[in-house]
């Protein structure tokens, strides 16, 4: 009997070791792991969905108007106690860095979730610059008015709640505006590229426009990457990091339209 449960706690435990390893250093298992399994996990104990949970730390530990605690608050949560899907502190000062090169007038945003990019881009605008970001999960888009209100940003931000292909092609009327100087892409993957086509086919780009496209490895944007990097419409360069919060590797892919 002995031998037989001793084989079997060995079992356990290699496979315990097999899956914290592969958590660890593979992308699809770690999120996997924090999205699919943590975060239900912690839904049902809580009784509250993750985004409130970070909205919760934000009022409870942030100062209020400060942009700086504000995303200092998301990313101690979000490092410390759970993973969320933002673009985080690593590739956040990659973002920072081309929206300080690019000064735009004009910028759009594919996937608010909690507002945690936009507020980064946002405090960053120069005077008079506006923020458009779409997100089409009403809970999240609630969520990202809070914490964009408690960052003291919610002035310079207009967040659409609904999909980004049926807004998408209602932007130049709705905001009597002509082409975005940056688009940042951080939505589902799959729509990278149908919503590059889209913003082309509804001449939102300019020629000097920059995409900024978050998750290209991790999870993954094969057909857009292949898409901005071997058309002549647009000069490509990838900028190596980590997935937000984690140490498996992700990167971000600058595509600036040539026109
Ligand atoms: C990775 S999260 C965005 C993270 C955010 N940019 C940040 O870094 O803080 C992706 C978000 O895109 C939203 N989303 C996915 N597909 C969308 C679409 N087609 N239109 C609008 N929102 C979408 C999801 O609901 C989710 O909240
Ligand atoms: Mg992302």
């Amino acid at each position: 009997m002995l031998p037989i449960l001793l084989a079997v706690c060995m079992g356990a435990l290699t496979l315990l070791l097999f899956v914290v390893w592969r958590v660890r250093t593979d992308g699809t298992w770690a999120l996997w792991w924090h999205d699919n399994y943590l975060e239900r996990l912690r839904d049902f104990t809580s009784g509250k969905s993750r985004p409130m949970r970070i909205l919760q730390y934000v009022q409870n530990t942030a100062v209020q108007g400060d942009a700086n605690s504000v995303i200092s608050a998301v990313d101690s949560y979000c490092a410390n106690v759970e993973w969320a899907m933002n673009v985080g502190d690593k590739k956040g000062e990659i973002l920072d860095a081309v929206v300080l090169d690019v000064r735009p007038r004009w910028v759009l945003e594919l996937g608010t979730y909690c507002g945690y990019s936009t507020m980064r881009i946002a405090r960053l605008l120069p005077p008079g610059a506006r923020l458009i970001t779409l997100e089409m999960n009403h809970h999240y888009a609630q969520v990202a008015k809070q914490i964009l209100g408690h960052a003291g940003l919610d002035s310079q931000v207009d967040l659409l709640v609904g999909a980004s292909s049926a807004l998408i092609p209602q932007l130049k009327k709705k905001f009597d505006m002509d082409k975005f100087d940056l688009v940042f892409i951080d939505h589902w993957k799959t729509s990278y590229l149908p919503d590059t086509k889209l913003l082309e086919e509804c001449d939102l780009l300019a020629s000097g426009t920059v995409l900024l496209a978050d998750n290209v490895t991790c999870p993954g944007a094969p057909e857009y990457l292949h898409y901005v990097r071997n058309s002549p419409r647009y000069k490509s360069l990838y900028f190596p990091s980590q997935l937000e919060y984690l140490r498996v590797e992700d990167g971000m892919e600058k595509s600036v339209f040539l026109g």
